[in-house]
């Protein structure tokens, strides 16, 4: 992060140096429930065909259809049942001339037959049967292959691994996929004010809801995450806690401690490592940052303000985009929409606000309203949104009535 650098840096600017710095995690095989929700980082081929052999679509009897061509209520088909073929019942048995077996959903069919006469069309006769219609050649088989050939592509390399992947690549018989690994993200938060929610608060002390609301996003992203007791503003305990940390990290998240306070911890114990960066994003709210690399793994660190709604807004911002570059997935940033204001903002001049706000859609199409107010303090209002306005840096106000671009906080993308 050498080199001279400007004293503001755009939104788009220091998302693209933290992009450019982060390269997704090294794929390894997977068990098939590990890897829900992972990008696939092989094309997957079909080994096996799909059904693998030709089996019954019902319960009834496996005959050769020109047998029972002629058969009605009026004039059944009377054939001996040779057998009888369950679902995992070896398909040896073969069905001669003239001759029935009884068959279960998804057994064999045998030799020699080729359609599947269902129960209900019969007198379910065990020594014999009674066929009361006629049946056709393919009726009620399921032919090997129908469904996947050998050498199908079923799931190609980067696709997000659904529930119906997995049932796909568990039925085609892998029990491994290889993909890229959820990230473990480490979240600590700074501030000797901080208290663990469900303990008492002194006066001037006040709960620890920044590490809860980071871990959740970054679990919420598909990071594995974990969340640090509170380091309180001590640069000496903040770097004992961040070294014990690294070794369970991809990436390390900071809340607290990088404006220009007297006690700005993670400034003061990171500075002197100069592996990250501090400064200033032309972003409301958001805007002092940091971002870097410590440890011996060079693990990448996010230093994000102390103030709640700034906290999350860094996050959704820089982090999140980070989490899915390391897991494979793109697009990395969330993709804005359209959506038609219905009250009139301000906005400060050079810096990208983020409008807390409320994305409906209803028979007018895409409206979105302003929660709350600009404070960055402001977590009550921050939680009644879904959605943020993503004013540029060179609009200082926007009218009722004109359409802005939305992210929208709780969507898949
Ligand atoms: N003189 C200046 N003061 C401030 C500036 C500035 O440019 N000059 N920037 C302001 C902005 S903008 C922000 S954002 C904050 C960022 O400050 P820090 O990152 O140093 O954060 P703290 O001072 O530690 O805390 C700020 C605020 O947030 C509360 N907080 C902190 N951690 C948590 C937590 N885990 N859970 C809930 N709330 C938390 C903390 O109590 C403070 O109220 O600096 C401005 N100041
Ligand atoms: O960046 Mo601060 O987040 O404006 O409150």
């Amino acid at each position: 992060m050498g080199g001279p650098e400007p004293e503001l840096w755009t939104v788009d600017e220091h998302r693209a140096r933290i992009l450019e710095a982060i390269e997704p995690l090294t794929d390894f095989p997977q068990p098939l429930m590990e890897a829900l929700g992972l990008s696939a980082a092989e094309d997957v081929i079909a080994e096996v065909a799909l059904p693998s052999f030709d089996n019954s679509g019902m319960d009834g009897y496996a005959v050769r259809a020109e047998d029972v061509v002629t058969a009605t209520e009026a004039a059944p088909v009377h054939l001996p049942v040779i057998g009888e073929i369950g679902a995992g019942q070896g398909g040896l048995m073969a069905l001669a001339p003239g001759t029935a077996a009884k068959i279960m959903t998804g057994a064999p069919i045998p030799a020699g037959a080729d359609s599947v006469v269902p129960y209900e069309w019969t007198d379910r006769g065990v020594a014999q049967v009674r066929i009361d219609r006629a049946s056709t050649a393919g009726q009620h088989v399921r032919p090997a292959g129908q469904d996947v050939s050998v050498g199908d592509m079923l799931v190609s390399s980067g696709t997000v691994l659904g529930p119906r992947h997995i049932g796909l690549l568990a039925s085609v018989g892998r029990a491994t996929v290889r993909s890229r690994p959820r990230p473990r993200v480490v979240v600590i938060s700074t501030g000797s004010e901080l208290r663990e929610p469900g303990t008492p608060l002194g006066r001037d002390s006040i709960y620890d809801g920044n590490s809860f609301l980071l871990a959740a996003a970054a679990r919420r992203a598909g990071a594995i995450a974990y969340r640090v007791g509170i380091v309180p503003d001590e640069p000496r305990t903040f770097l004992d806690a961040l070294e014990d940390q690294l070794v369970r990290a991809d990436i390390v998240v900071t809340s607290g401690g990088v404006s220009q306070g007297d006690f700005d911890v993670v400034k003061e114990a990171l500075r002197p490592l100069g592996t990250v960066w501090f400064g200033s994003v032309a972003m409301q709210p958001g805007k002092p940052q940091g971002f870097g690399f410590v440890g011996d793994d060079r693990t990448p660190i996010f230093t994000l303000p102390g103030n709640p709604v700034s906290s999350y807004v860094s996050f959704e911002q820089f982090v999140l985009p980070a989490i899915r570059k390391l897991m494979g997935r793109t697009p990395y940033v969330r993709p804005a929409v359209s959506a038609r204001l219905t009250h009139a903002i301000s906005s400060p001049d050079g810096r990208e606000q983020m409008v807390r706000a409320e994305y409906d859609v209803d028979r007018g199409g895409a409206s979105v309203t302003p929660v709350g107010g600009h404070g960055s303090h402001l977590i009550g209002d921050l939680a009644s949104s879904n959605a943020l306005v993503v004013v540029p840096a060179d609009v200082t106000a926007v009218a009722a009535g004109e359409q802005v671009q939305v992210l929208r906080l709780d969507e898949e993308f």
